[in-house]
């Protein structure tokens, strides 16, 4: 357990942890995050007792660092991977680790065998790569098959597979009742790693949540694929969503709320009008900062009216509220007055419905008769999330 009370520190004129309160607790991973510069390295220093906080506290265990009893047992740490010395191998590094800590040679083998670095042991630490040199600070982490383990940015350097093989040693030390700290900038990384975040701004301390939570608080709505855009846009709006077309740049897709389909008099809008008496089943996903609010449906159809006056004043057939209700939603279906140009080819275009459920988004397609070619819950990523907590 690692309590960290108040704790702040000032670099002469520079406040680079302010009055930081947050517990890490055991049994799970705790991911630090921050900019640069947020201060996730001072703090981890004033934990490990290697920078005096300027006031404030830092405790593993209850107390504080230089008052363990037998520190390399209770805590590991890699601050710097590569603040080692280069002419040694990695067995030699690790053997003068572990004489000072009272750790036997067999303890050794093990913890080379554990990062993956058995092979390399004699290998002087010079000819490592990046990677080799983080496994090798993890491997000085362990030694001491420690209760507490901090960490500082362990994934740099690491293929995807040491990605992997690092997240799943880190929720393996978790499970069997570590307390695990770890910083890094790699945030779907973190994402999957991590069970709670800390997240800092400018040494202060911004979030402290389970990580599902604020994934969750940030969901950000369906993708819906659909040859019928514009119909099922502005019947997405009359339910309630709020939809934004997506364009596909280079780097990406994004939302592009000027797109024609958001602005432009739809074609079937006397379909569209006559839709307003034909209530489509909702359910309202829940809001938070990330999402943007339903809008009610009389909000929505006062802003269609306004939208599609011809529409309105001049009904056609499909205007007559009682002929939609009658109306076969898929003899209606776009799919069939507008066939799409090439039978089985996706054409048309994404839409990001916020608002409704997946299921609601369906329920509106389906009532609606435009044909949805993808429908997928969009989850924010935690680097979305992070950035918006974060500016
Ligand atoms: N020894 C030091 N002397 C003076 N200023 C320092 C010292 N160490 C850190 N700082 C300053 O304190 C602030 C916090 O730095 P810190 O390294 O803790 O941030 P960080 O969140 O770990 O950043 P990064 O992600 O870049 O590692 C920065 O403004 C930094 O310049």
């Amino acid at each position: 357990m690692i309590e960290v009370r108040e704790l702040t520190k000032r670099y002469g004129s520079t406040l680079a942890v302010s009055g930081l309160t947050f517990d890490v607790r055991p049994g799970q991973v705790t991911g630090f995050l921050g900019h640069n510069g947020a201060g996730k390295s001072t703090t981890m220093r004033m934990i490990l007792g290697l920078h005096a906080p300027t006031s404030g506290q830092a405790l593993i265990n209850g107390v504080r660092k230089r008052d363990l009893r037998d520190p390399m047992h209770e805590v590991g740490a890699m601050l710097d991977a590569a603040e080692v010395q280069g002419g040694r191998s990695a067995f030699a590094h690790l053997q003068a680790l572990a004489y000072a800590g009272g750790i036997g040679r067999r303890r050794v083998v093990q913890v080379l065998e554990e990062v993956g670095l058995a092979g390399a042991a004699r290998k002087r630490i010079a000819g490592f790569s990046q990677g080799m040199r983080q496994r090798l600070g993890i491997a000085a982490a362990l030694l001491g098959d420690p209760g507490v383990l901090i960490l500082d940015e362990p994934a740099n350097g690491l293929d995807p597979d040491g990605i992997r093989w690092l997240r799943n040693l880190l929720r393996s030390l978790a499970s069997e009742g570590r307390t695990v700290l770890l910083s890094s900038h790699l945030m779907t990384e973190m994402s999957l790693t991590a069970d709670r975040l800390i997240i800092i701004g400018r040494g202060r301390l911004i979030e402290d949540v389970p990580t599902t939570d604020l994934l969750a608080r940030f969901q950000s709505g369906v993708l819906v694929r659909s040859p019928h855009t514009a119909r099922l846009s502005a019947a997405l709006q009359l339910a309630g969503a709020t939809v934004h077309p997506i364009q596909h740049t280079e780097t990406g897709t994004e939302p592009f709320p000027d797109h024609p389909a958001n602005t432009e008099p739809n074609p079937v809008s006397a379909e569209l009008t006559a839709m307003r008496g034909h209530r489509v089943p909702t359910h309202p996903t829940p809001t938070g900062p990330g999402t943007r609010p339903s809008r009610s449906v009389s909000a929505v159809q006062n802003e269609d009216t306004a939208r599609y006056p011809n529409a309105v004043q001049n009904p056609g057939p499909a205007g007559n509220a009682g002929a939609v209700e009658n109306a076969d939603p898929v003899r209606d279906a776009g799919a069939v007055q507008n066939p799409s140009p090439v039978r089985g080819t996706s054409v048309g275009g994404e839409l990001l419905v916020t608002g409704l459920t997946a299921a609601a988004v369906g329920d509106v397609a389906l009532a609606s008769g435009c044909a949805v070619h993808e429908l997928v819950p969009r989850r924010t990523s935690l680097e979305e999330a992070f950035m918006e907590i974060t500016q």
